[in-house]
């Protein structure tokens, strides 16, 4: 079987007993499979919750917290406990684990970002297990990720990965939340996220999950659209995680192997950065972008908002207000002002740059989603 590049992302709920703390019986199980995946001679990465979970009961809480700050020290007593786990249960078989605490802050700056995607390449170049999670204890509430599917789903657009699996304590995405509807009809495979799907899929209806089904397929759209496909399900007692790689898992897969890879610049400018301004473009200028694949021109910029600087990244809107893409800019919005719908001669006297174009087609994408 084909090796494979793999993000594993292990959620709460399947990490925790019925009184809602860590189970290291299920913590084990999910670990002995990542050993036979990786023995297997496939790449993995985890993404694992249940730092709250595993941190509550020694703060002297009965049950999860759910304050922010209740949890923000939760996840600081239990993410150590969560590492201390995994270290045993590898250590067992000689794989050394590596830590990474990320926010979305160190994701919009790009040579952070640039410095998680070395760290973590260097880590699986030496063989060591990536354990990731949210930086919990210090996150801010505006400024998270969401919950760890979308973590998961940006990781794995980050390094390229081949399959991100999300284990939950569901065995894949039905038509209606199955907890309340018997009736729910289970999807094997979904080829892309619609809206339809989007508002058949609810909350969690755990007490620890945090996204529920919603943010499991926001996450996979984002996935697939980086080029990783996904599976979203269940590793009942038994179940193998190769199996699950090669399409017999107990799930839904999401999208298809081999799907386009978006580069991590291209990602970085679409996903992750401080949108600084706006500019918006004409239909000439529109059509080059989405349907030529040529850089953006002064000539074809009507409006300037905003004020931001040469290398910033910019939303870019057509004349309906419809959300074209984004870019990073070579000219600031006060220079664009000077130039906007001025032929590329006439605009190099105004400007500070060499370059001729607003942004170049390297640093522009189409809208991934909408932030
Ligand atoms: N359409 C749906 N299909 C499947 N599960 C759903 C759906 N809508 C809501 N859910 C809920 O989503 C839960 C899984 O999400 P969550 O509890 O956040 O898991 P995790 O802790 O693994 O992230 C399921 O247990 C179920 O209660
Ligand atoms: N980062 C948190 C979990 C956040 C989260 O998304 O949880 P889940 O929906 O269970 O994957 C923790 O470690 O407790």
């Amino acid at each position: 079987m084909k090796k494979e590049r793999v993000v594993v992302k292990i959620g709460s709920s399947s990490l925790t007993n019925q009184q809602g703390s860590l189970s290291r019986e299920k913590l084990k199980q999910y670990a002995d499979e990542i050993i036979r995946l990786r023995q297997a001679g496939n790449e993995v990465i985890l993404i694992s919750s249940g730092a709250v979970a595993a941190g509550f009961y020694d703060l002297g809480y009965p049950s999860r917290p759910v304050t922010t700050a209740g949890k923000q020290a939760a996840a600081a007593v239990g993410q150590s406990q969560l590492m201390q786990a995994y270290n045993e249960e590898f250590s067992r078989v000689n794989i050394a684990c590596g830590q990474l605490l990320l926010t979305r802050e160190n994701f919009a700056n790009h040579s952070q970002y640039q410095n998680a995607h070395s760290t973590i390449t260097e880590l699986l170049h030496r063989q060591v297990l990536p354990i990731i999670n949210e930086n919990d204890s210090i996150a801010v509430d505006e400024l998270t990720f969401g919950d760890n599917d979308m973590l998961s789903a940006l990781v794995a657009g980050l390094v390229h990965a081949d399959t991100l699996l999300i284990l939950t304590d569901i065995n894949g995405i039905y038509d209606k939340n199955p907890y309340e509807d018997p009736e729910a009809k289970k999807y094997h495979f979904i080829p892309s996220i619609t809206n339809d799907l989007m508002e058949q899929a609810g909350e969690s209806s755990s007490s620890v999950g945090t996204g529920g089904m919603r943010s499991k397929l926001k996450a996979a759209g984002t996935a697939i659209r980086l080029g990783t496909r996904v599976f979203v399900g269940r590793l009942g007692s038994g179940h193998r995680l190769e199996d699950v790689l090669s399409g017999k898992g107990d799930g839904t897969y999401i999208g298809v192997p081999g799907g386009d890879v978006v580069n991590n610049k291209k990602q970085w400018i679409g996903l992750h950065s401080v949108i600084a301004g706006a500019v918006v473009v004409d239909e000439g200028a529109a059509k080059a972008l989405l349907r030529s694949g040529k850089s953006l021109l002064p000539a074809g910029i009507v409006e300037v908002q905003g004020h931001f600087s040469a290398g910033n990244v910019v939303d870019v809107y057509d004349q309906k207000d419809q959300l074209l893409g984004r870019g990073q800019v070579n000219m600031s919005a006060k220079e664009l002002q000077a130039v906007k719908g001025k032929s590329s001669a006439e605009a190099a006297s105004f400007t500070l740059t060499s370059k001729s174009e607003v942004i170049h087609r390297d640093n522009w994408i189409t809208t991934v989603r909408e932030r």
